[in-house]
C-alpha cells in the first residue's frame, strides 16, 4: 500500500527532510497554456489533508488561479478526483470546473452544461450494508457513501487500518466474481467498481474538445493517481507527483502549497521555483 509522506521510512528521506531523487525540471517542459490541458487531483495535491473529508478548505487565491487557468486553456482544465462531482462542487462553490469524479465514475466536460456522464452503477445494497458495518469496528472510522463506491476513512482511527482491510478481504472473498476492487488511499480504504479508474476517465476526457489534441500535464499524490501518471506519455503529456517522487514522473512537489504556488506562477509566466 502506498504510504503517506509522514509515514515514509527515515531511510527514504534526505537529511533535510526532502524526498530523494530530486532533479531540476526545466520550466520549458511545461507546455504553453494555449496548447496545454491542465489536469489536477484535489486532496493532497491542491488541498492540504484535513482530519475528515468535510473539513477541507480552499485556500485564498486557489479558485482564482484555477479560473484563470481555465480561461488561458480555453476550458481545458479538469479536476481529477476520487470525490464525487457533487462533493467537488460543494468544496469549490460557487465555482464549477470540468471534472472527473469518483475515480472515473463520473465526468463533466464543460462547466456551461449540466451534462454529467455516469460510468458506474450503484454498488449492490447488500454489499454496501456489509461494508458499512465495518465502520462499527472502532470509533473514528468514517463512512463515505458515494453511491457507486464506499470509502472507509481511518485518519481518526489509524489503529483500525489492519482490521478494516481484513474485514474487507473477508467480504471480498465471499464475492469472488463481483466486479469490484479495493482501492487503498491515504488513510482510506475504498471499495469501487473495477470498470473505471482515473486513467479511464482521463482517456475519455482527452477524446473531447477542448482537451483533445492538447498536451496534458497531470499533478497527483495518491496511488489512484499512478494510473494517470502511466498514461501521460500516450498524450505526449507530463506527470508530476506530490510528497514523493513517483515512478515515471517528470518531477515532484513537496506539498500542496508548492503545487498552488507553481500554478499561480504559470499564470504569471514566471519560472516555478518550487518544482524539483
Ligand atoms: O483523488 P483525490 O481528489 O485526491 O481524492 C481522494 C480522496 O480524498 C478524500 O479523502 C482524503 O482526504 C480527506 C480530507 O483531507 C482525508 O480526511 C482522508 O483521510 C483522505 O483519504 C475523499 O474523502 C475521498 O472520497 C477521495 O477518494
Amino acid at each position: 500500500m502506498k504510504q503517506d509522506l509522514a509515514e515514509m521510512p527515515d531511510d527514504e528521506m534526505t537529511p533535510d527532510g526532502a524526498t530523494p531523487d530530486s532533479a531540476a525540471v526545466p520550466a520549458s517542459l511545461i507546455p504553453h497554456l494555449s496548447r496545454a490541458a491542465v489536469l489536477l487531483d484535489i486532496d493532497g495535491t491542491l488541498l492540504d489533508f484535513a482530519p475528515t473529508p468535510r473539513e477541507v478548505w480552499v485556500p485564498p487565491g486557489l479558485s482564482e488561479t484555477l479560473k484563470q487557468l481555465y480561461e488561458r486553456t480555453s476550458g481545458a482544465l479538469a479536476l481529477v478526483s476520487g470525490r464525487s462531482l457533487n462533493d467537488i462542487d460543494l468544496i469549490f462553490a460557487p465555482d464549477l470546473f470540468p471534472a472527473i469524479g469518483g475515480h472515473g465514475a463520473e465526468m463533466r466536460l464543460h462547466t456551461d452544461s449540466e451534462a454529467v456522464a455516469a460510468h458506474a452503477p450503484p454498488l449492490d445494497p447488500e454489499l454496501k450494508r456489509r461494508l458499512a458495518a465495518i465502520a462499527k469496528l472502532s470509533p473514528g472510522i468514517l463512512l463515505e457513501d458515494k453511491g457507486y463506491s464506499l470509502a472507509l476513512h481511518y485518519r481518526l482511527a489509524p489503529h483500525a487500518e489492519k482490521a478494516i482491510y481484513e474485514a474487507v478481504s473477508l467480504i471480498r472473498a465471499d464475492l469472488p466474481n463481483a466486479p469490484i476492487e479495493v482501492l487503498p488511499g491515504k488513510s482510506v480504504c475504498e471499495i469501487k467498481h473495477s470498470g473505471h479508474t482515473k486513467a479511464s476517465g482521463v482517456r475519455e476526457l482527452m477524446m473531447h474538445a477542448p482537451f483533445k489534441g492538447r498536451r496534458p500535464f497531470f499533478i497527483g499524490d495518491d496511488v489512484t493517481d499512478e494510473t494517470v501518471f502511466a498514461i501521460m506519455p500516450d498524450f505526449d503529456g507530463l506527470a508530476f507527483s506530490v510528497g514523493r517522487r513517483a515512478t515515471g514522473v517528470a518531477g515532484h512537489f513537496d506539498a500542496p502549497r508548492d503545487v498552488r504556488e507553481f500554478l499561480a506562477h504559470l499564470i504569471d509566466g514566471e519560472t516555478p521555483a518550487t518544482l524539483s
